[in-house]
């Protein structure tokens, strides 16, 4: 069972992109001057791409504000815990940063084109001297420590889902063409993890990693926070909606909606670490065929994002032991996609130069 949020009304299932110009994509891609296969998944990329855009060839999508990153904040009461190898306060900070045009992501968006937009969901802070803007959709204070209580109510869940919707909206309407979820908040790897491994049906285990690099007494408090919270649920599991209420958190269950929406509109997203690939998964429990939308920009160090991966039948474009977040490795993908539009726009038909 996938129970819908109460106020929403039932979701999905969510059409592919269109077969007719996935088709046509293809057969462009076969006619071009290459030897046959010789783009190998850059070829494969851009069929998607085509696709998922409705254009055969397809845009190049390097026009100002066509490619859009929304960083979704949140704090998360198993920080308190021994969880994370950074103090909770990273979180404000970071956001700060983010502001500033000064983190990772920041400098990789810059260099490449891709607007940037942070939200506070689930701060546990005020952020002042932060633009209003950035906290016109908070829900929460932090969350509930996951192995002890449930991270959300349904109420502040369904209310966190509903801004994720909203702000792929506005993205849509701020002239997003290809989208992209990134993540900050210290503690996040956790509940991240734990919804993978609820939805997989997986041991604590096999699902925890290093997160910001705890040690391994670290690493095994978390293993243990993870493995209590998924015993803490397990009734329930077979629903996707009340398991993200239970294990994650607003910015996640924001990513949720975010994703939901943006597959729902028929708009690609480029997905990021272990937080955004969680939220996918979730996302695709919640309505069916989402993922036909996502591709994947990275492999994380994280174990949970590599099952998801899996689980979603997709495979990473960049595999760099990449563990920032942010929405970092989605942004350092961005120019193999572009890369993929552009040969398949731009390149000859080898029926056109022969003689
Ligand atoms: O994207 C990932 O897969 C990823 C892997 C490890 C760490 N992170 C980032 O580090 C923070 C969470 O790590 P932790 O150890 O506090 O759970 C959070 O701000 C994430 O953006 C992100
Ligand atoms: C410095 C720092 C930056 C981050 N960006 C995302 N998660 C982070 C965690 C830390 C600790």
């Amino acid at each position: 069972m996938t129970a819908s949020p109460a106020l929403l009304g039932p979701l999905g299932p969510v059409a592919p992109p269109e077969p007719v110009v996935a088709g046509l994509a293809a057969d462009r891609l076969a006619g071009l001057a290459t030897p046959a296969g010789a783009l190998g998944r850059l070829g494969d990329l851009a069929v998607w791409a085509s696709a998922a855009l409705g254009s055969v060839p397809p845009p190049l999508l390097d026009g100002p504000g066509e490619v859009r990153l929304v960083v979704l904040a949140g704090d998360h009461g198993v920080s308190a815990h021994g969880v994370s190898a950074y103090p909770a306060a990273i979180t404000p900070a970071m956001v700060h940063l983010v502001v500033a045009g000064r983190s990772g992501v920041s400098t990789l968006a810059a260099a490449h084109g891709v607007s940037v937009r942070v939200l506070d969901v689930g701060v546990d802070d005020d952020l002042d001297g932060a633009p209003a803007a950035v906290r016109d959709h908070k829900v929460t204070r932090g969350s509930g420590a996951i192995h002890l209580v449930d991270a959300l109510s349904h109420d502040d869940a369904t209310a966190a889902f509903e801004a994720g919707r909203v702000v792929a909206r506005e993205e849509v309407a701020a002239g997003g063409r290809l989208l992209m979820t990134g993540d900050l908040g210290i503690g996040n790897t956790t509940p991240a993890a734990a919804l993978v491994a609820a939805r997989l049906g997986l041991p604590a285990d096999l699902v925890v990693g290093r997160g910001t690099g705890v040690d391994d007494e670290g690493l095994a408090r978390k293993t243990a926070v993870v493995q209590a919270a998924l015993d803490r649920t397990l009734d329930v599991h077979d629903d996707a909606f009340a398991t993200l209420a239970a294990l994650g958190a607003s910015d996640l269950a924001a990513a949720v909606g975010f994703l939901v929406e943006a597959a729902s509109t028929g708009v690609p997203v480029l997905l990021d670490g272990l937080m955004s690939v969680a939220c996918a998964l979730t996302a695709e429990a919640l309505a069916p065929g989402a993922a036909a939308w996502f591709a994947a920009g990275h492999r994380s160090t994280e174990p949970a994002q590599s099952l998801a991966l899996e689980k979603l039948g997709l495979e990473p474009l960049l595999d760099l032991g990449l563990r920032l977040g942010e929405g970092s490795g989605a942004v350092a993908a961005v120019p193999v996609v572009r890369s993929a539009v552009a040969l398949l726009a731009g390149t000859a038909l080898l029926g056109d130069v022969l003689p």
